[in-house]
């Protein structure tokens, strides 16, 4: 068993095994739409693909059951969309805490694209979500975005490393304001989108309705909650 940063164990094979399937999946997915081979080519991938899928629903937990993996408290979540290390649709996007908020660097591929050589603008508004969502957690503040705005001043080129930062602006009761970038790297100060929201802790009886079924892996209830919420699992434990 491993942990990470203070989160619940887990199993270090089982990660490492998740994280190379994850890794396997974003080569196929790039591959998949950078390909020039002919049809016939594809329909071959395509039915090996079906096998390999056949092999995984094998065994597939039940709905509303976290991944083994996962600690929602500590939000390691392994196959969240964005920073999820064994998503195919992630980056994936590997954040790190630095003064006063989280940042984390990422190039994104030809799966991502909108207008040609450039990134969805709903992929960024999906990536800023997290980047924001990441620094209310960091600072002890999980909430659910009531509000995301995002100003496109200039277009994120793919293949072309990229910094998204995020950072906890005003905080009172459950209502934390957040703000962030995505910027180039090589020009970190010079943002090309910038995104602000508005996350809020759910009322009680609401967060309650929302996560009465989510379980851990061992079938104990595990709703995600702020790491100093008396309810949280582990707490007083
Ligand atoms: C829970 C809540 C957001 C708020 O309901 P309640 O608890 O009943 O809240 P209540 O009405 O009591 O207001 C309390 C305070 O909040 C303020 N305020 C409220 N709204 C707004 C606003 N729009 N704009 C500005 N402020 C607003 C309101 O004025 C008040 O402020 P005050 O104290 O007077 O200063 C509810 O609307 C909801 O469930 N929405 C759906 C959320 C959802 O599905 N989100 C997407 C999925 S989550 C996700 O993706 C993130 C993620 C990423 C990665 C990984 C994981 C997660």
């Amino acid at each position: 068993m491993s942990t990470d940063s203070g989160g619940a164990p887990y199993d270090a094979a089982l990660m490492s095994a998740v994280a190379d399937l994850g890794d396997a999946l974003r080569g196929l997915v790039d591959a998949s739409v950078r390909t020039a081979v002919p049809a016939a080519d594809l329909q071959e991938v395509a039915a090996a693909v079906r096998t390999a899928t056949g092999r995984l629903t094998a065994a597939v937990r039940p709905p509303g059951q976290l991944p083994a993996l996962d600690d929602p408290v500590r939000f390691r979540r392994v196959y969240n969309p964005v920073a999820g290390v064994g998503s195919a649709f992630a980056p994936p996007l590997r954040l790190r805490e630095e003064p006063g908020g989280v940042v984390g660097e990422v190039s994104f591929g030809l799966a991502y694209e909108g207008p040609p050589g450039f990134l969805h603008g709903g992929m960024s508004g999906l990536v800023m979500d997290q980047v924001l969502g990441a620094a209310t957690i960091r600072a002890g503040l999980w909430g659910m975005t009531a509000r995301l705005e995002l100003d496109y001043r200039r277009p994120v080129p793919l293949d072309t490393p990229v910094v998204c930062r995020g950072r906890v602006t005003e905080a009172g009761g459950r209502k934390s304001v957040v703000t962030g970038t995505i910027a180039l790297a090589e020009a970190p100060d010079r943002p090309l989108v910038e995104a602000r929201a508005v996350f809020v802790l759910p009322r009680e009886d609401l967060r309650a309705e929302y996560f009465a079924r989510v379980t851990d892996a061992s079938g104990r209830h595990a709703p995600p909650s702020r790491p100093t919420d008396a309810t949280a699992p582990g707490a007083g434990e």
